[in-house]
């Protein structure tokens, strides 16, 4: 099956789909907030164990090999569920819906990260605050027509990132050739906590079509 390929949805499917599984994969990240916060332990928790384990061995009934991949539907629109930071299957992914203005200068989104992504005690883990901000330059050296992959991130935790309400915000600062960087910010009720800058490069695959036979395994 392919990890970055057509696939013909109408709207209407695609919507009913979404309509089911997203609200499944908010219930699986309720699921691991409340096993990180449950006070309950011994006979409860195991039997929460097996009710659990006996949910993921009828989900395995019938799956698919690997990860989802990104679709795209007839109209070009594409279907990241499975990314780690948008995903609307995965329930790892925050997840944060992105906009973009109108002229494509800027992506931002207004999230929520709770104790799923601790890291110094009521903070966001440094990681994840990268992980996010890593898509969100990616997303807007994407609206701005210009995607690419991540060639290096530089990050600047400027002060702590309370777990909590966020809001993330990225934009192009420059262009040339097949490379974009971009610049975005992470900021919490208190102001800016963290920084990035990043450069993204349309890879060789993608910009001479001769070197389709070259593209890595993970799109194919
Ligand atoms: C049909 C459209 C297809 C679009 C495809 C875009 C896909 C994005 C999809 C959806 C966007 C949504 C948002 C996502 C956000 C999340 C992003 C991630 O998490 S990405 C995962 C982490 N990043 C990697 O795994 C990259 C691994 N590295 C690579 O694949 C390659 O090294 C890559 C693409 C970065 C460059 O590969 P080359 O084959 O194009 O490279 P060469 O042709 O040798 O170099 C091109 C130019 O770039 C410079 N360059 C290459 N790597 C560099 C680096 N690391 N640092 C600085 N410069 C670098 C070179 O010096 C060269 O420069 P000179 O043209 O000569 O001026």
């Amino acid at each position: 099956m392919s990890r970055f390929a057509p696939e013909h949805l109408t709207p209407e499917q695609i919507e009913e789909q979404s309509a089911v599984y997203g609200p499944f994969t908010q219930a699986v990240r309720d699921l691991v907030d409340a096993a990180i916060r449950t006070e309950l332990g011994g006979d409860d928790i195991r039997a929460a164990q097996a009710a659990v384990e006996a949910v993921t061995a009828r989900l395995r009934e019938r799956e698919i090999e690997g990860a989802l991949g990104v679709t795209f539907s007839e109209d070009g629109v594409g279907r990241p569920w499975g990314n780690a930071v948008i995903g609307l299957r995965n329930a790892v992914a925050p997840p944060l819906v992105v906009e973009k203005a109108e002229d494509g200068s800027r992506v931002w989104s207004q999230f929520h990260l709770g104790a799923a992504y601790e890291g110094p005690p009521g903070c966001v883990h440094g990681g994840v605050a990268s992980l996010v901000l890593d898509q969100m330059l990616g997303q807007a050296a994407g609206a701005g027509g210009r995607p690419g992959m991540t060639a290096t991130l530089q990050v600047h935790y400027r002060k702590p990132t309370p777990l909590g309400p966020l809001r993330a915000e990225a934009w192009i600062e420059r262009t040339e050739g097949h490379k974009t960087w971009a610049r975005g910010e992470l900021t919490g009720p208190e102001g800016l906590c963290v920084e990035a800058e990043g450069l993204f490069i349309l890879p060789r695959w993608a910009r001479e079509p001769a070197d389709a036979e070259t593209r890595p395994g993970f799109f194919e």
